[in-house]
């Protein structure tokens, strides 16, 4: 489903990621790991389109992405929850969730602002979907209330629903656990094993081994911006290359 082949980006002459190649394969769930600095966040921004690539190639479902902006991945079925996402104030959980619709339907502004049956119906389209995700990630029962009095474990569910309400072919995570005590991230893990049972591909970049050993299909592990093992997560657990970057971070 994505094909990150030979991807490198610099700032100041100095590689963030180097030669970075991984695929994803259509129902996996892929994890990203390494330790500070490895260039996580670089590679998620090079796929998500956020930033450019200087060298190497993206693909998704088969089309090269990698000259496309963000926007254009996102129609083709990427969805992104940004680390830093927060959720918007003044809203309620549903228009929370509503928001990640609005890019997607055929109404436009004019339409939109007059009124018109086209945007109604869409309008109607819109909620019925925002509900779908709401249902899918548990957060049905607080449609109506205000999102930012929900805990900080049930708004990175909310980012997720709106993620969903594009209906993405592929969830593209970017340090989802960050932020979250025990007991929350033991939900949001139940969360994204829920949504990949139901077939949804994701790429998890994330801080939190343990977090992305547990969930994941296939782990890629970077550091100082290159790619030191792929495998499964038993496989980059035992190897020497991940241990030496990880324990070298820790002295
Ligand atoms: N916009 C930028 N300008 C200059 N240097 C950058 C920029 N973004 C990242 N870097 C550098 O690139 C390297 C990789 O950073 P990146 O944030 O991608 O790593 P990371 O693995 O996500 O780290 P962390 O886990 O600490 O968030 C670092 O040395 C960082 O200082």
């Amino acid at each position: 489903m994505l094909e990150v082949t030979g991807v490198s980006r610099s700032f100041g002459g100095v590689y963030a990621v180097r030669d970075v190649s991984l695929s994803v394969a259509d129902g996996e769930v892929c994890g990203v790991i390494g330790p500070n600095g490895a260039g996580k966040s670089t590679l998620f921004n090079l796929i998500t389109g956020h930033l450019a690539a200087e060298h190497g190639r993206i693909s998704f479902l088969g089309h090269r992405v990698d000259r496309l902006a963000a926007h254009r991945r996102a129609r083709l079925g990427m969805s992104i929850v940004f680390q830093a996402a927060r959720v918007f104030r003044g809203m309620t959980v549903r228009e929370n969730a509503m928001v990640g619709l609005h890019g997607c339907t055929r109404a436009g502004f004019v339409s939109a602002a007059l009124r018109l049956p086209r945007h109604r119906r869409d309008e109607r389209e819109i909620v019925a979907e925002a509900d779908r995700a709401l249902n899918r990630v548990g957060l049905a029962e607080w449609a109506d209330q205000p999102a930012d009095l929900l805990p900080i474990g049930q708004q990175r569910a909310l980012q997720l629903a709106r993620a969903l309400c594009a209906r993405p072919r592929l969830l593209l995570l970017d340090e989802p656990a960050s932020g979250l005590r025990g007991n929350e991230r033991e939900r949001l893990a139940t969360l994204i094993e829920e949504l990949r049972a139901s077939g949804l591909t994701i790429l998890l970049i994330e801080h939190d081994v343990a977090f992305v050993t547990r969930l994941a299909d296939r782990v890629v592990v970077l550091d100082l911006g290159q790619v030191i093992a792929d495998g499964t997560p038993a496989e980059v657990r035992a190897d020497p290359l991940v241990l030496a970057a990880y324990l070298g971070q820790a002295s």
